[in-house]
This record gives structure tokens, sequence and C-alpha cells, in this order.
């Protein structure tokens, strides 16, 4: 805590889809539980999502977990009802990725939700890049995964023309009135620096493991044409990330690029005595869900063609030494419900009911 402030502790971190939000969330809810914080999560009807794509309402938020220190999972974003449900020094906070490589890794992940791409004949993505509008139609279920999905997770519109830049310069401009910080997933440990001076917080608050990956074989190389095609189609998203990517470096000049450097290093160096102590002195082997033994560690997978990975833990490190490491690796479909359920009060013990009143209950 270099400049001695209080740790900030109100956060609204809008989870974006596929850009290494979940890796941060995790980040937050470690914070959140080491500083005894209230983190509002979703009520059950909603799902682990504030009932996405709805446009986000306080009413989704369980009542349990109010009033509210952090918010972290996916939702799309509406200002003013957040404003009203958290507290008035909130920082706001969200992470953009490279919108080509974004697109790839939705295509893949949502091949088999998302109408649009099942609609795809060869179930190429060059085919679908080919004419999107073939295939596309903007009101069906899950039609945000397949057009400016980051515009639509910010509560803009996904579907207004590439031609309407005063529309996207004037959506880069409310972004930036409202969040503190655009994180870009690309420069994720450059990011997490700003995180850290933002909040004055310890660059133990800012470790992580990355969660939410991909093995190797489910990913496609994107060519230099196929990455413009993949731009144009959209335009808002790559307007957006084009802008909050050089003014990410203009916050990290103002900072100072050596001192970033060092600090990066040092991030760095900590993660890595981190994995060595969480793996029994060795780097972790990226594992697919099946060959996890511990169900509560195995990543969820949206279909059989893309792998997510996820990490076991050795079995010969100390239960204390356990309890660290699990929540760094936990999936987010396994951090949510118990970090959920520690927020709920206890239910009442059971009362054992005297023999005579059981056998009444029996015979009515
Ligand atoms: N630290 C860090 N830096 C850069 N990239 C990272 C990091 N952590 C996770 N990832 C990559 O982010 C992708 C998963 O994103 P999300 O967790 O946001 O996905 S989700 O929408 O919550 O399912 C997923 O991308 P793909 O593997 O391309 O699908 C992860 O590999």
């Amino acid at each position: 805590n270099s400049d001695l402030k209080p740790k900030h502790t109100n956060i609204v971190f809008l989870k974006t889809h596929k850009t290494a939000s979940t890796t941060v969330q995790s980040m937050l809810f470690r914070f959140a539980e080491r500083n005894n914080l209230t983190v509002a999560f979703p009520k059950p009807a909603c799902g682990h999502q504030f009932c996405y794509p709805n446009v986000f309402s306080a009413e989704f938020v369980h009542p349990q977990t109010q009033p509210p220190n952090i918010i972290a999972n996916h939702m799309r974003f509406n200002r003013h009802e957040l404003q009203n449900l958290m507290p008035n020094n909130t920082k706001y906070i969200t992470i953009l990725r490279e919108p080509a490589s974004m697109f790839e890794s939705l295509f893949a992940y949502y091949i088999n939700h998302a109408e649009a791409f099942r609609r795809v004949p060869d179930g190429f993505m060059e085919t679908f890049l080919e004419d999107p509008l073939q295939y596309y139609w903007p009101k069906e279920d899950n039609a945000m995964y397949v057009h400016n999905t980051l515009t639509f997770d910010l509560g803009g519109d996904k579907d207004r023309p590439a031609a309407d830049v005063a529309y996207a310069q004037e959506f880069v401009a409310e972004v930036e009135r409202v969040f503190s910080l655009v994180m870009i997933s690309e420069y994720f440990d450059e990011s997490l620096v700003l995180l850290r001076h933002l909040l004055s917080w310890d660059l133990q608050d800012i470790l992580y493991v990355k969660l939410n990956m991909r093995k190797e074989s489910s990913k496609k190389s994107l060519s230099p044409a196929l990455s413009q095609k993949i731009r144009a189609w959209n335009t808002v998203d790559a307007h957006l990330y084009d802008y909050f990517n050089a003014s990410l470096w203009v916050k990290l000049s103002e900072l100072g690029l050596d001192s970033v450097a060092k600090e990066v290093k040092h991030l760095r160096q900590a993660q890595e005595k981190l994995i060595k102590r969480c793996f029994g002195g060795q780097m972790p082997l990226l594992r697919s869900a099946s060959e996890i033994k511990s169900k509560k560690l195995r990543p969820w997978q949206p279909s059989e063609n893309v792998g997510i990975v996820g990490y076991d833990l050795p079995s010969n490190i100390s239960l204390e030494t356990k309890e660290l490491c699990l929540k760094y690796i936990m999936p987010e479909v396994s951090y949510t419900p118990m970090f959920l359920h520690s927020h709920l009060p206890e239910p009442p013990p059971l009362k054992k009911k005297p023999f005579s009143s059981r056998l009444l209950l029996h015979s009515a």
C-alpha cells in the first residue's frame, strides 16, 4: 500500500464476456473475503449472471447480499440502477479485449448456443464472416454473443450501423465519464498496476492465477485479413477498444513506464512464488475438466468442441496452503455459490421432535 491511503473497498466491476474477466472477478472475490466485505450476488432466479441479457436492475440482487461493497458477476450495465445500489464513492472498472481475438473466443465458446453461429453450414468462423447478416438476427436469443458484445455488455446498442461514427464516439465518451479504469486484457498486468494505484491496494491484492482458458487445440490463429473482417463486423467494439487501449497507455506513461515495468516484474515474481507454493514446487499443468479430480475445480464446458482448462492441486500440500490456493483456481461456477452461501444466515439447527409427535405425524 505504497501511499498509505486506506484501501478502496467499493467497486463495480463490469464483467464483460471473454475478456479475462473471470480472473479479475476471482481477485475481487478474494479481496472481499479477506476484508469481510459484502459482494452483491444474483438472486437464485438469475443464475450466476444478473439475469443477463436483461438490463441490470437492483431487483436482480440477492437480498441477503445488500448493501454491497463489490459487484462483479456478469450483467448488462445500467448506470442508474448501480448508482442507486452502490455507495457514493464506488469506483467503476471494466475490461476490454482486442475485438478479433475476443470474437474468435466467443465463436468457439458459443458455437452451440448462439443461433447465428449454429446456422453456419460448415461451422467455420470464416464462412460466417463472409456475410454475417445472412446468419444474424439481432433480436433472437444469444444474439449479444455475436455482434458488438462489449458494447452490449456496457449497455450500448450493439446494432448501430458501422457508418454511425458519432454514436460510437458518444458511447466511448459516456463510458469514460463513468469508469475510472478500463483494463485491457492484452496488457493485463499493466492494467493491474493501474488498478492497484487507483484503489491503493497491495501487491498481494492483485495476485492471480489465469482462469477460464481454452486448450491450445481449441484456438484458431487469425490472419490479418480475417482480423480486419472481425473489426468491420464489430465496429463499435473496435472503436471502444482502440480508444481505451490508447488511454491505458496514456495512464501508464503518467505513472512512468519504468516504474510500471518494475511493478509488473514484482507482480510476476510474486505470482511465480505463489504458483510454486500451490503446485508443490512445480509450475501447474493445465488440465481438461475430465482430468480434474475435484469437482469444484472443474470449469464449465460450453460444448464438446471447446475445452476450457483448469487446475488440480497436488495431494501433498498442507491444509493451510490448500485453502489459500483453492481460492485462486476455483472457477466462477464454484466460487459464486460458495461465496454467496457464506453471506447467508446459518439455518436454525434441526430440533429433534419428541417420539410421540413423530408418531402422530406419521399417522396423519
Ligand atoms: N490474465 C489473463 N490475461 C489474458 N487473458 C486471459 C487472462 N486470464 C484469462 N484470459 C483469457 O480470457 C478468456 C476468458 O475470459 P472470461 O473469463 O472473461 O470469459 S467468460 O465470459 O467469463 O466466460 C480466455 O480466452 P480464450 O482462451 O481465448 O477463450 C482466457 O484464456
